[in-house]
Protein backbone atom coordinates (compact mmCIF):
# COMPACT_ATOMS: atom_id res chain seq x y z
CA UNK A 1 0.00 0.00 0.00
CA UNK A 2 0.65 3.48 -0.47
CA UNK A 3 2.97 4.69 2.57
CA UNK A 4 0.56 7.25 3.43
CA UNK A 5 -2.74 4.69 3.10
CA UNK A 6 -4.69 5.38 6.13
CA UNK A 7 -5.79 1.43 5.45
CA UNK A 8 -2.25 -0.01 5.80
CA UNK A 9 -2.95 -0.17 9.56
CA UNK A 10 -6.58 -2.34 9.62
CA UNK A 11 -9.65 -0.31 10.85
CA UNK A 12 -10.76 -1.68 14.21
CA UNK A 13 -13.42 -3.80 13.01
CA UNK A 14 -15.27 -4.03 17.07
CA UNK A 15 -14.49 -0.06 17.07
CA UNK A 16 -16.63 0.84 14.39
CA UNK A 17 -18.89 -1.71 14.99
CA UNK A 18 -20.29 -0.13 19.19
CA UNK A 19 -19.81 3.21 16.79
CA UNK A 20 -21.81 2.32 13.84
CA UNK A 21 -25.39 0.04 13.93
CA UNK A 22 -25.23 -0.51 10.34
CA UNK A 23 -22.18 -1.73 10.26
CA UNK A 24 -22.53 -4.03 13.72
CA UNK A 25 -25.32 -5.41 11.98
CA UNK A 26 -23.37 -7.39 9.27
CA UNK A 27 -20.50 -8.36 11.88
CA UNK A 28 -19.95 -11.74 12.91
CA UNK A 29 -18.54 -12.71 15.93
CA UNK A 30 -15.89 -15.32 15.99
CA UNK A 31 -15.06 -17.88 18.75
CA UNK A 32 -11.63 -16.36 19.21
CA UNK A 33 -13.83 -13.31 19.89
CA UNK A 34 -12.52 -11.60 17.17
CA UNK A 35 -15.46 -9.44 15.29
CA UNK A 36 -15.50 -9.80 11.20
CA UNK A 37 -17.46 -9.79 8.57
CA UNK A 38 -18.46 -11.91 5.54
CA UNK A 39 -16.95 -10.64 2.20
CA UNK A 40 -19.10 -12.63 -0.14
CA UNK A 41 -22.41 -10.73 1.12
CA UNK A 42 -22.95 -8.02 -0.92
CA UNK A 43 -24.52 -6.02 2.04
CA UNK A 44 -21.34 -6.35 4.46
CA UNK A 45 -19.31 -4.80 1.48
CA UNK A 46 -21.84 -2.02 1.34
CA UNK A 47 -22.34 -0.98 5.11
CA UNK A 48 -18.27 -1.66 5.35
CA UNK A 49 -17.40 0.75 2.18
CA UNK A 50 -20.37 3.58 4.27
CA UNK A 51 -18.89 2.98 7.27
CA UNK A 52 -15.34 3.42 6.56
CA UNK A 53 -15.81 6.94 4.14
CA UNK A 54 -18.28 8.05 7.07
CA UNK A 55 -15.31 7.21 9.80
CA UNK A 56 -12.10 8.37 8.08
CA UNK A 57 -13.64 11.10 5.44
CA UNK A 58 -16.87 11.98 7.01
CA UNK A 59 -18.37 11.25 3.67
CA UNK A 60 -21.92 9.50 3.66
CA UNK A 61 -22.49 7.59 0.82
CA UNK A 62 -25.20 5.50 -0.86
CA UNK A 63 -24.97 3.17 -4.10
CA UNK A 64 -27.43 2.68 -6.51
CA UNK A 65 -28.86 -0.88 -6.61
CA UNK A 66 -27.08 -3.51 -8.03
CA UNK A 67 -23.77 -1.15 -8.78
CA UNK A 68 -20.34 -1.12 -7.84
CA UNK A 69 -19.56 -1.29 -4.46
CA UNK A 70 -15.58 0.63 -4.57
CA UNK A 71 -13.21 -0.83 -2.14
CA UNK A 72 -11.91 2.15 -0.29
CA UNK A 73 -7.85 1.33 0.26
CA UNK A 74 -7.72 0.79 -3.39
CA UNK A 75 -9.57 4.31 -4.42
CA UNK A 76 -7.10 5.86 -1.67
CA UNK A 77 -4.20 4.08 -3.20
CA UNK A 78 -4.76 5.57 -7.00
CA UNK A 79 -5.91 9.54 -5.18
CA UNK A 80 -2.19 9.13 -3.20
CA UNK A 81 -0.66 8.10 -6.42
CA UNK A 82 -1.83 11.62 -7.95
CA UNK A 83 -0.88 13.48 -4.79
CA UNK A 84 2.37 11.87 -5.70
CA UNK A 85 2.72 13.08 -9.65
CA UNK A 86 0.87 16.49 -9.19
CA UNK A 87 3.38 17.18 -6.73
CA UNK A 88 6.09 18.14 -9.27
CA UNK A 89 4.80 21.17 -10.54
CA UNK A 90 3.65 23.97 -8.07
CA UNK A 91 -0.47 24.70 -8.57
CA UNK A 92 -2.70 26.85 -6.49
CA UNK A 93 -5.72 25.14 -7.82
CA UNK A 94 -6.06 21.95 -8.69
CA UNK A 95 -8.49 20.75 -11.38
CA UNK A 96 -9.55 16.78 -12.27
CA UNK A 97 -11.40 14.69 -14.43
CA UNK A 98 -13.10 11.52 -12.96
CA UNK A 99 -14.13 9.15 -16.28
CA UNK A 100 -16.83 6.90 -15.18
CA UNK A 101 -17.47 8.61 -11.79
CA UNK A 102 -20.19 5.35 -10.87
CA UNK A 103 -23.25 6.04 -8.52
CA UNK A 104 -20.74 6.13 -5.61
CA UNK A 105 -18.71 8.81 -7.24
CA UNK A 106 -15.80 8.50 -4.76
CA UNK A 107 -12.77 9.58 -6.87
CA UNK A 108 -14.35 12.60 -7.21
CA UNK A 109 -15.74 13.05 -3.46
CA UNK A 110 -12.52 11.74 -1.77
CA UNK A 111 -10.75 13.72 -4.03
CA UNK A 112 -12.77 16.92 -2.85
CA UNK A 113 -13.47 16.30 0.46
CA UNK A 114 -9.48 14.80 1.48
CA UNK A 115 -7.68 17.63 -0.94
CA UNK A 116 -10.15 20.65 -2.07
CA UNK A 117 -9.80 19.40 -5.66
CA UNK A 118 -11.98 20.27 -8.07
CA UNK A 119 -13.83 17.74 -10.20
CA UNK A 120 -15.64 17.10 -13.30
CA UNK A 121 -17.02 13.75 -13.01
CA UNK A 122 -18.37 12.23 -16.65
CA UNK A 123 -20.63 9.00 -16.58
CA UNK A 124 -23.32 7.68 -19.05
CA UNK A 125 -25.13 5.44 -17.03
CA UNK A 126 -28.32 7.19 -16.23
CA UNK A 127 -28.92 5.63 -12.60
CA UNK A 128 -25.29 6.03 -11.62
CA UNK A 129 -25.58 9.74 -12.75
CA UNK A 130 -28.62 10.34 -10.32
CA UNK A 131 -26.42 8.73 -7.49
CA UNK A 132 -23.80 10.29 -7.92
CA UNK A 133 -25.24 13.65 -8.14
CA UNK A 134 -27.13 13.01 -5.02
CA UNK A 135 -24.08 12.04 -3.13
CA UNK A 136 -21.82 15.23 -4.13
CA UNK A 137 -25.21 17.11 -2.76
CA UNK A 138 -25.62 15.04 0.41
CA UNK A 139 -22.20 15.89 1.04
CA UNK A 140 -22.33 19.92 0.47
CA UNK A 141 -19.42 19.08 -2.82
CA UNK A 142 -21.89 21.04 -5.42
CA UNK A 143 -19.57 23.87 -5.48
CA UNK A 144 -16.33 21.65 -6.19
CA UNK A 145 -17.41 18.62 -8.05
CA UNK A 146 -19.50 18.84 -11.09
CA UNK A 147 -21.05 15.91 -12.54
CA UNK A 148 -21.47 15.38 -16.65
CA UNK A 149 -23.15 13.09 -18.62
CA UNK A 150 -21.92 11.35 -21.51
CA UNK A 151 -24.37 10.76 -23.93
CA UNK A 152 -21.86 8.23 -26.02
CA UNK A 153 -20.49 5.27 -24.82
CA UNK A 154 -17.17 5.76 -27.22
CA UNK A 155 -16.70 9.26 -26.17
CA UNK A 156 -14.31 10.00 -23.80
CA UNK A 157 -13.12 13.76 -23.83
CA UNK A 158 -15.12 15.09 -26.40
CA UNK A 159 -18.22 15.74 -24.96
CA UNK A 160 -16.80 17.69 -22.68
CA UNK A 161 -14.25 19.74 -24.17
CA UNK A 162 -16.57 20.56 -27.30
CA UNK A 163 -19.66 20.72 -26.04
CA UNK A 164 -21.04 20.29 -22.50
CA UNK A 165 -23.23 22.86 -21.62
CA UNK A 166 -22.64 24.67 -18.42
CA UNK A 167 -18.94 23.99 -18.10
CA UNK A 168 -16.62 26.79 -18.42
CA UNK A 169 -12.90 25.29 -18.94
CA UNK A 170 -11.09 27.74 -17.78
CA UNK A 171 -7.43 26.27 -17.87
CA UNK A 172 -5.89 23.20 -18.12
CA UNK A 173 -6.84 20.94 -15.77
CA UNK A 174 -4.57 18.89 -13.83
CA UNK A 175 -5.10 15.14 -14.47
CA UNK A 176 -7.57 12.93 -15.60
CA UNK A 177 -8.38 9.62 -13.48
CA UNK A 178 -10.52 6.29 -14.80
CA UNK A 179 -11.43 2.69 -13.48
CA UNK A 180 -12.47 1.65 -16.87
CA UNK A 181 -15.14 -1.28 -17.26
CA UNK A 182 -12.48 -4.02 -17.14
CA UNK A 183 -14.44 -7.04 -19.23
CA UNK A 184 -14.83 -7.51 -22.66
CA UNK A 185 -18.77 -7.90 -23.67
CA UNK A 186 -18.31 -9.92 -26.31
CA UNK A 187 -16.68 -12.33 -23.86
CA UNK A 188 -19.77 -14.59 -21.91
CA UNK A 189 -17.68 -15.49 -18.80
CA UNK A 190 -15.90 -12.20 -17.67
CA UNK A 191 -12.56 -13.13 -16.54
CA UNK A 192 -9.95 -11.27 -14.82
CA UNK A 193 -6.89 -13.15 -14.85
CA UNK A 194 -4.76 -14.65 -17.67
CA UNK A 195 -4.99 -17.85 -15.92
CA UNK A 196 -8.05 -18.39 -14.89
CA UNK A 197 -7.35 -22.49 -13.76
CA UNK A 198 -4.75 -21.24 -11.36
CA UNK A 199 -6.05 -18.51 -9.70
CA UNK A 200 -8.21 -19.09 -6.79
CA UNK A 201 -11.56 -17.44 -6.52
CA UNK A 202 -11.77 -13.52 -5.68
CA UNK A 203 -12.29 -13.35 -1.43
CA UNK A 204 -15.42 -10.54 -2.28
CA UNK A 205 -18.59 -11.13 -3.61
CA UNK A 206 -18.28 -9.35 -7.09
CA UNK A 207 -20.81 -6.20 -7.72
CA UNK A 208 -21.38 -3.94 -10.11
CA UNK A 209 -23.90 -4.55 -13.24
CA UNK A 210 -22.94 -4.85 -16.76
CA UNK A 211 -22.76 -1.93 -18.12
CA UNK A 212 -20.26 -0.79 -15.40
CA UNK A 213 -17.90 -3.30 -15.49
CA UNK A 214 -17.95 -4.23 -19.28
CA UNK A 215 -17.38 -2.61 -22.54
CA UNK A 216 -16.81 -3.54 -25.98
CA UNK A 217 -13.08 -5.01 -26.23
CA UNK A 218 -12.40 -4.75 -22.30
CA UNK A 219 -9.91 -1.92 -20.17
CA UNK A 220 -7.45 -2.01 -23.22
CA UNK A 221 -9.84 -0.52 -25.86
CA UNK A 222 -11.38 1.64 -23.42
CA UNK A 223 -7.64 3.02 -22.50
CA UNK A 224 -6.84 3.23 -25.92
CA UNK A 225 -9.72 5.50 -26.79
CA UNK A 226 -8.57 7.71 -24.10
CA UNK A 227 -4.64 7.76 -25.36
CA UNK A 228 -6.03 8.36 -28.99
CA UNK A 229 -8.24 11.51 -27.74
CA UNK A 230 -5.72 12.82 -25.16
CA UNK A 231 -3.13 13.46 -28.67
CA UNK A 232 -5.94 15.38 -29.94
CA UNK A 233 -6.77 17.16 -26.15
CA UNK A 234 -3.33 17.09 -25.39
CA UNK A 235 -2.63 21.07 -24.01
CA UNK A 236 -5.89 20.71 -21.82
CA UNK A 237 -4.94 17.64 -19.62
CA UNK A 238 -1.66 17.82 -17.94
CA UNK A 239 -1.29 14.12 -17.08
CA UNK A 240 -3.78 11.72 -18.23
CA UNK A 241 -3.69 8.64 -15.97
CA UNK A 242 -6.00 5.01 -15.73
CA UNK A 243 -6.16 2.42 -13.65
CA UNK A 244 -5.66 -0.85 -15.42
CA UNK A 245 -7.88 -4.35 -13.54
CA UNK A 246 -4.94 -7.06 -15.55
CA UNK A 247 -1.38 -7.39 -15.86
CA UNK A 248 -1.88 -8.23 -19.35
CA UNK A 249 -3.18 -5.32 -20.28
CA UNK A 250 -0.50 -2.90 -18.92
CA UNK A 251 1.74 -4.16 -22.15
CA UNK A 252 -1.00 -3.64 -24.41
CA UNK A 253 -1.26 0.05 -23.10
CA UNK A 254 2.62 0.95 -23.20
CA UNK A 255 2.40 -0.64 -26.95
CA UNK A 256 -0.44 1.91 -27.77
CA UNK A 257 1.28 4.81 -26.23
CA UNK A 258 4.74 4.29 -28.12
CA UNK A 259 2.83 3.60 -31.47
CA UNK A 260 1.57 7.36 -31.27
CA UNK A 261 5.00 7.77 -29.80
CA UNK A 262 4.30 8.89 -26.47
CA UNK A 263 7.70 7.82 -24.72
CA UNK A 264 6.70 10.19 -21.53
CA UNK A 265 5.01 7.98 -19.50
CA UNK A 266 5.39 5.92 -16.20
CA UNK A 267 3.49 2.75 -14.52
CA UNK A 268 2.92 1.77 -10.55
CA UNK A 269 0.87 -1.36 -8.78
CA UNK A 270 -1.64 -0.60 -6.69
CA UNK A 271 -1.53 -3.54 -3.35
CA UNK A 272 -4.02 -4.08 -0.94
CA UNK A 273 -4.21 -7.55 0.61
CA UNK A 274 -4.76 -10.12 -2.10
CA UNK A 275 -5.46 -7.60 -4.72
CA UNK A 276 -3.16 -5.62 -7.30
CA UNK A 277 -4.25 -3.68 -9.56
CA UNK A 278 -1.94 -1.38 -12.17
CA UNK A 279 -1.99 2.67 -13.01
CA UNK A 280 -0.57 4.06 -15.88
CA UNK A 281 0.43 7.67 -16.14
CA UNK A 282 1.73 9.57 -19.43
CA UNK A 283 1.15 13.44 -20.21
CA UNK A 284 2.56 15.63 -23.11
CA UNK A 285 3.56 18.22 -20.60
CA UNK A 286 5.38 17.27 -17.72
CA UNK A 287 8.34 15.06 -18.08
CA UNK A 288 7.21 12.13 -15.50
CA UNK A 289 9.08 10.09 -13.39
CA UNK A 290 9.81 6.83 -15.67
CA UNK A 291 10.66 4.56 -12.91
CA UNK A 292 8.37 1.65 -12.13
CA UNK A 293 6.97 2.14 -8.33
CA UNK A 294 5.12 0.09 -6.57
CA UNK A 295 2.79 1.17 -3.54
C1 LIG B 1 -15.69 0.18 -13.39
S1 LIG B 1 -16.88 1.45 -13.20
C2 LIG B 1 -16.01 2.59 -12.13
C3 LIG B 1 -16.90 3.35 -11.18
C4 LIG B 1 -16.15 4.19 -10.12
N1 LIG B 1 -15.27 5.13 -10.74
C5 LIG B 1 -15.36 3.30 -9.19
O1 LIG B 1 -14.14 3.22 -9.32
O2 LIG B 1 -15.97 2.66 -8.31
C6 LIG B 1 -16.80 2.26 -14.78
C7 LIG B 1 -17.83 3.36 -14.95
O3 LIG B 1 -17.62 4.02 -16.21
C8 LIG B 1 -18.88 4.34 -16.79
N2 LIG B 1 -18.63 4.54 -18.23
C9 LIG B 1 -18.54 3.63 -19.23
N3 LIG B 1 -18.24 4.24 -20.40
C10 LIG B 1 -18.11 5.56 -20.14
C11 LIG B 1 -17.78 6.72 -20.94
N4 LIG B 1 -17.53 6.63 -22.24
N5 LIG B 1 -17.73 7.92 -20.32
C12 LIG B 1 -17.98 8.03 -19.00
N6 LIG B 1 -18.30 6.99 -18.21
C13 LIG B 1 -18.36 5.76 -18.76
C14 LIG B 1 -19.76 3.14 -16.41
O4 LIG B 1 -21.13 3.43 -16.47
C15 LIG B 1 -19.28 2.86 -14.98
O5 LIG B 1 -20.01 3.59 -14.04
Amino acid sequence: MHPRNIFKTPPDFTDLAIKYPEFRQVCNLELSGKVCIDYKKEVALKALTRTLLLEFFDLDVEFAPGSLIPTLPLRLNYILWLEDLISCWDSKTVKGIDIGCGSSCIYSLLAAKKNGWSMTALETNKSNLEYAAKNVERNNLCKIITISAQKQNDNIFEELFENAPGISIDGPYNFCLCNPPFYDSQLSTPCNTRNPGKRPPPHNCPTGFKEELSCLGGEVTFVEKIIEESVKYKSKIRIFTSMLGLKSSLSQIIDALLKRNVTNYCTTEFHQGNTTRWGIAWSFFIDIDLKKNKI
